[in-house]
């Protein structure tokens, strides 16, 4: 996909414009929607629905992932979306974004589709609900870095998350794959309504709770790190029984998960870093990457 003009305006039909250059030119790979088969629904979120499906004869599924309606939004979405995972493609804890696919509907309406990697273990909070029990301390090390690793390519290529939680963070066998990150520009830009905020608010900084109006910024997803490591740790949502609006109260003034017993300490130290209420204290991601890496070795040295 490299090597194309980027959109400079906003408008819709430029947007339209770009994805059509961009599919003519064959920087992005157009599918032809007749040859996926076996079409199943396997989720929805805010801005459309996602199918899993095969394509031609292949034995492996691929994810297709439509838009509810193609507005000045959703299509400023897609754009963002591919501008962002072109930058990013290459890396293994990133879910891949194989190209494009359209329907011409009845209205004369082109619908289009973003075809992805499918990652047939769900989302990471699926995953662990599944499978926690059966992980050692050697699995959990393992996920947590490869999801460091993941956040560590997008910030070094100036991509904030802004929206990391065990619901948009997939796996694919065992193998983190970090999705949704061309979305969540939108929740700085106040899209979210209120429900859009349950659940997720125990991964929010609460920086952006306390002061109105706050940018997330890249201390904020490793906030969120924070917060899944230990989910990691314990199989578990985070403050799952509070409402939200308990929540939104008490983490700013300090609430926090319990350590799950027998975590390694090196590991309970280094998600109380990321959390912590102040930004300035947590630890950069290049940071987060070498001391999952001293904590897991530490652990290995120990438990032999
Ligand atoms: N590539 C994929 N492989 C497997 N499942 C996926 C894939 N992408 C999405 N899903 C599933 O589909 C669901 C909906 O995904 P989608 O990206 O539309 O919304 P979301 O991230 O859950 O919500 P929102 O867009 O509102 O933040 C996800 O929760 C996940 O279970």
């Amino acid at each position: 996909m490299s090597g194309f003009t980027l959109p400079t305006g906003d408008s819709y039909n430029e947007c339209i414009n770009w994805i059509e250059e961009a599919i003519g030119k064959k920087h992005i790979k157009y599918y032809e929607y007749n040859q996926f088969n076996n079409i199943e629904e396997i989720g929805s979120g805010s801005f459309g629905t996602v199918y899993r499906a095969k394509w031609k004869n292949s034995h492996s599924y691929i994810a297709l992932k439509s838009f509810f309606n193609l507005n000045n939004v959703t299509i400023k979405e897609i754009v963002n979306e591919l501008k962002l995972q072109r930058e990013v493609d290459f890396h293994e804890n990133i879910i891949h974004f194989f190209g494009i696919t359209t329907q011409n509907q009845n209205d004369n309406f082109k619908k289009y589709w973003l075809v992805m990697e499918y990652a047939n273990n769900g989302t990471l909070h699926e995953y662990l609900k599944r499978h926690f029990d059966t992980l050692n301390w050697s699995d959990k090390f393992s996920l947590a870095l490869q999801l460091a690793h993941a956040v560590l390519c997008l910030h070094d290529e100036g991509i904030v998350h802004r929206d990391l939680h065990s619901k948009n963070i997939l796996v694919r066998q065992n193998t983190i794959k970090l999705a949704d990150f061309g979305l969540s520009k939108r929740i700085d830009e106040s899209y979210r309504t209120r429900s859009d905020l349950l659940g997720v608010v125990p991964y929010i900084d609460p920086k952006k709770f306390n002061i109105q109006p706050y940018s997330l910024d890249k201390k904020s997803d490793i906030y969120s790190i924070g917060v899944l490591l230990w989910e990691i740790s314990s199989g578990q949502l985070p403050f799952d029984e509070i409402s939200s609006y308990g929540l939104i109260v008490r983490i700013p003034q300090g609430l926090r998960e319990i350590p799950v017993p027998d975590t390694p300490t090196a590991y309970v130290n280094l998600y109380t870093e990321c959390w912590d209420g102040e930004p300035d204290n947590r630890p950069t991601i290049s940071q987060v990457v070498a001391k999952l890496k001293q904590c897991h070795n530490l652990w290995k040295y120990s438990s032999i």
